[in-house]
Order: structure tokens, then sequence, then C-alpha cells
């Protein structure tokens, strides 16, 4: 589904100062329906990296292909298009305060291109999908964190995106409202099949709702490994990070993909109404 090919990033440096390269010859193929976590230290490129995938930082070099599309090949209206396939949730919400729930999600649609008279639904629907139908009227400052981030995550679902990128969903929320942001964002894939890239450095997040890992050290993927083979004890990771991930204790049950998938394809009639999929 998402298939990035020796993606590299350089920022330029000021003045005479050396330049900096964030994400260094990155391949990486997310399997369609799966939740792949990237994970490593304080400026490892895992926010870069996750945002060459809708080419919010444009790679310096290599390709990026969804779903078949090769993003790094098109032009500014053919981009805008793709990246409604493309939602996005980021740390801090990002949502207009002077707007309410309903109007913020309304807002992605209008510039998805939804025609006016289909918005007011198909927000209320993304709403619903997080049980935020009640506080549709609520402007971002009367609701919690939590809240927030199920507007924001309705805000990514309500243009029916094929792929859900998330930039540390969940570090500024508390450890009960982490769960229940988690759960949704573990429901959503299972029901809706949307493969999902989380950046994150909680671990909590990777153990809970993560298919497969890549560690990342100074702007290259220094190891991957699936979150069932961590917990077999069939791959024994060689970085710090890792290390520390098999030492936590790794006890949460999860539908395997294959099973998910076919719950999908099972319901897929509920499935295309919400997701076009
Ligand atoms: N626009 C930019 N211009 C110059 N350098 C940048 C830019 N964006 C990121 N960097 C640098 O690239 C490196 C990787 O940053 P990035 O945010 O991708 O790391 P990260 O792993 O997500 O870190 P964190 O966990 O702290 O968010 C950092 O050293 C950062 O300072």
């Amino acid at each position: 589904m998402i298939s990035l090919r020796n993606v590299s990033t350089h920022f330029a440096g000021k003045r005479g100062e050396d330049g900096f390269t964030a994400v260094d010859d990155v391949c990486l193929d997310v399997p369609a329906g799966s939740i792949q976590g990237v994970i490593g230290f304080s400026g490892a490129g895992k926010s870069t990296l996750l945002r060459n995938i809708n080419l919010l930082e444009r790679p310096t070099s290599g390709q990026v292909v969804v779903d078949g599309v090769d993003l790094t090949a098109l032009d500014d209206e053919g981009l805008r298009r793709e990246r409604h396939q493309l939602g996005m949730i980021f740390q801090h919400f990002n949502l207009l305060n002077n707007r309410t729930a309903q109007e913020n999600v309304e807002l992605s649609l209008k510039f998805a291109g939804v025609p006016k008279r289909e918005r007011r639904e198909r927000a209320a629907e993304a709403l619903e999908i997080v049980d935020l139908g009640d506080r549709a009227r609520s402007y971002p400052a009367k609701l919690s964190g939590g809240q927030k981030q199920r507007v924001a995550i309705a805000r990514a679902l309500a243009t029916k995106p094929k792929v859900l990128l998330c930039d540390e969903p969940t570090s500024a929320l508390d450890p009960r409202t982490t769960g229940s942001v988690l759960q949704y964002l573990a429901d959503i894939n299972q029901q809706l099949g949307i493969t999902t890239v989380v950046v994150t450095h909680e671990l909590d997040v990777v153990k809970n709702i993560v298919d497969d890992v890549a560690v990342m050290e100074a702007g290259r993927i220094a190891e991957r490994f699936a979150v069932d083979d961590l917990r077999s004890g069939a791959f024994q990771p060689t970085t710090e990070i890792g290390r520390y991930l098999l030492d936590a204790d790794l006890h949460i049950k999860r539908v395997p993909l294959a099973e998910r998938r076919r719950h999908v394809a099972a319901n897929s009639t509920a499935a295309k109404e919400l997701a076009h999929v």
C-alpha cells in the first residue's frame, strides 16, 4: 500500500552552515490494512519520514508510492487530489479554535472539494465514528485533550482516506486518555481497514496497536520487526530502543492482520459506506 523507495530528505544549512540529512535512503513497505510503527529517539527523523509520505515535506530524492500512485511524480494539482487519500493527525491536534468540532471537520471536506450540501452530513458521520456526535457544536476550548484528538481523527477520516498518518498522536494525553484514543485508532483500523503509520516514542502505543515496527536511528531504518515476533521471541532486537521494547511487558492481545482483513471483507458494505474501500 505504501512504498518508500530510497527516500532521503536533506535540509540545507543557513549561510555557510552545514546542511542536515534527516532521512537517509529509507526503503519501507507498509502492507495494506496494517499498522506500522516508527520509533526512535528524538531527532532520529521519524516525523520527517512521516511527512515525506504525504509530501508535506517533499523528499530531496527517492519515490513515495501510495496505492500504486507515485506521489513524487505528480504535479501540484494531482498531489492535491491524492492527499485526500492520506489523513493525518498531530500531537497537538491542530484544530482551529474559532470553529466548532463540526466546522473543523467540514473545513477539511471543503478543502477536499466536497460539495457544501454533503459536508454537514459527512462531518456528522465522522464525528459519530469517534463518538462525538453530541459535541459537534462545541469549540475546542470546551473539549478535553482526548476529545480534541478524536475531533482531529474525525477530521482526518471525513475525506475517507486509505491511509492515516499519526504523528505522536497520544504524546500530549494522559495515560487513561491515551488508552481511549488508541482504542479508537485500533477500531478504525479494524473496521475500515485503513493502513496506518504511527510515529511515536511511547512504547505503550507500540505494545497496544502496532503490527510492525521500524526503528529509526540518524535518519536510517536500523531494524524492522513484527511485534508478534518480538512477543514470541522469534526476533531479538539489536537497537537500544528495540531492546527496551523487549523488556516492556507485552501482554495485550491483538487480532492478527489476516483475521482483521477477513473481518473488513465480510463487512465490506459497511466499510464501503464509511471508507469507500
Ligand atoms: N525544516 C527543517 N530544517 C532543518 N532541520 C530540520 C527541519 N525539520 C527537521 N529538522 C531536523 O531533522 C532532524 C530530524 O527531525 P525529526 O523531527 O524528523 O525527528 P524526530 O525523530 O521526529 O524527533 P522528535 O521525536 O524529537 O520529534 C532533527 O535534527 C531536526 O532538527
